[in-house]
Parts: C-alpha cells; sequence; structure tokens
C-alpha cells in the first residue's frame, strides 16, 4: 500500500471535515481511531476517492483520486458502516458474484472464485442465505468476502466490531487479523487495532496522534479522560 495525502483537505459545504493534512500511508496493518465526528470516516474514504478532496490531492497506490478514480476503487475495497447496505443481491452468494461478473468473467471462473473467498472468510455455509436473515457478524463477513473476491490490494472497514456481541466480535477481528491484504480500520474498538502497525488518530478534523498503536490509544484515553 502507498496512500499519500497532499495538502489535502476535505469540506462539506462551509464545515470543513479534514483539516489540511500531508501524510504518506504504507504499513500493512493502519488504525484509525478518534471520537464521533472527528473526521474518520471522511479521512478512510478519501482513500478511496469517495469523498474527493475540496483541496489539495490523495493518491492511492500512484493513482490520483480525482482523476483516476476507477483505478482507485479497483486497488481500494471498503466495508461500510451499515454493511447490509451494500449486500444488494438477496442470496449471498448471488451478491458476491456480482464483482467477478462485472470483470466479465465467465460463470465456471465466476463460481470458484466465489467458493474460494466463502472458505476463506469461514462462511461457506452462508452461501444460500439471505442478507436480512444474517446477524451482525455475519453480515460484515459476507460484505468483506463481497469486497476480497475483486482481489483489492488494500480493505477499508468501518467500525467492523461496532454493535457485535463478544462472539462475533472476536470472529470478526480473528478474520481481519488473519488478511493477508493490506488493512485500514476505522474502530471505536481499541483492542481489535492495539496490534495494528501503525494508529492515527483524529480530533476535530485534525491528525493529533500518529505513531504506534500504544503511544496513539495512550493519546486517545488523555483525550476522553
Ligand atoms: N456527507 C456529509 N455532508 C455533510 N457533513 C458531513 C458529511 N460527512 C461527514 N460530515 C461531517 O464531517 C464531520 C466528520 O465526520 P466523519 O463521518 O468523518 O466522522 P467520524 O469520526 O467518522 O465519526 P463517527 O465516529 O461518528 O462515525 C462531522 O462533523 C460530520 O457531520
Amino acid at each position: 500500500m502507498d496512500v499519500s495525502f497532499e495538502n489535502a483537505e476535505a469540506k462539506f459545504g462551509p464545515r470543513v471535515a479534514l483539516k489540511c493534512l500531508s501524510l504518506r500511508l504504507s504499513e500493512r496493518r493502519i488504525g484509525i481511531i478518534g471520537l464521533n465526528g472527528s473526521g474518520k470516516s471522511t479521512f478512510s474514504r478519501m482513500i478511496n476517492g469517495l469523498v474527493l478532496p475540496s483541496s489539495g490531492r490523495v493518491v492511492t497506490n500512484g493513482h490520483e483520486t480525482v482523476s483516476q478514480g476507477t483505478h482507485v476503487r479497483a486497488a481500494v475495497g471498503y466495508v461500510f458502516q451499515n454493511p447490509s447496505n451494500q449486500i444488494v443481491l438477496p442470496l449471498i452468494k448471488d451478491d458476491i458474484a456480482l464483482g467477478p461478473q462485472s470483470r466479465g468473467l465467465n460463470k465456471q471462473v465466476t463460481d470458484k472464485a466465489v467458493r474460494t473467498v466463502l472458505e476463506r472468510v469461514g462462511i461457506t455455509h452462508l452461501a444460500e442465505r439471505r442478507a436480512h436473515e444474517l446477524s451482525g457478524g455475519e453480515v460484515q463477513l459476507a460484505a468483506l468476502a463481497s469486497v476480497l473476491v475483486t482481489s483489492p490490494d488494500i480493505v477499508i472497514m468501518d467500525e467492523p466490531t461496532n454493535q457485535l456481541d463478544l462472539r462475533n466480535r472476536k470472529l470478526v477481528e480473528r478474520t481481519i487479523h488473519e488478511l493477508a491484504e493490506n488493512v485500514i480500520v476505522v474502530s471505536h474498538d481499541l483492542a481489535l487495532v492495539s496490534g495494528f502497525d501503525r494508529v492515527l488518530m483524529f480530533h476535530d478534523g485534525e491528525l493529533v496522534a500518529d505513531g504506534s498503536a500504544a503511544e496513539t490509544i495512550a493519546r486517545y484515553r488523555t483525550i476522553v479522560a
């Protein structure tokens, strides 16, 4: 992964959601923490071009997010805060098949890719299930499978353990830790990011801490204390 923010700022109307920021991300596992409304999701959405900079630029794996959005989105898979919204087809296996199908892969190759990713995420038993029947943890894993099947270099997950019970949280946490892809996780779950290579903390739209997980989490505790 190679992500650069070059004097990048994000505004929604007059409101600055992310203040001017320059940094480079190359670590394999990056956590993003901070209070509600601090700019975490905005920052993570700028990496895949969902939010475009109002000034400056963001370059993801060599592609500028404004002018090369298609390349950026191919490189970055995004699991949203409410992943049930990103599962669009009733059956989980059909939804996961959408990615390979949209790349023009034939049925045989698509079916194999779907089987492989279901096994990888440990949800083969959910293939024929309907999204609205699944638990929160199962939905997270199904959305993750839909993203992984497109072979992204970077996977961003926004609040992946939010509202999960302890068992599902552990399941999702273990799955994230086993991913071979580069991972960026936005979370209020400090335990989840505590083993990551680098953790950033935002406060009021500003990057206020950037370092090891232990350093940044310690700083976060001083802010919420
Ligand atoms: N599409 C939008 N339009 C207008 N304002 C927005 C939009 N998205 C975010 N904001 C504002 O930008 C600021 C940062 O929001 P953001 O979602 O990045 O925060 P966050 O740290 O991810 O919050 P949370 O932990 O609650 O998810 C907030 O004040 C929010 O209201």
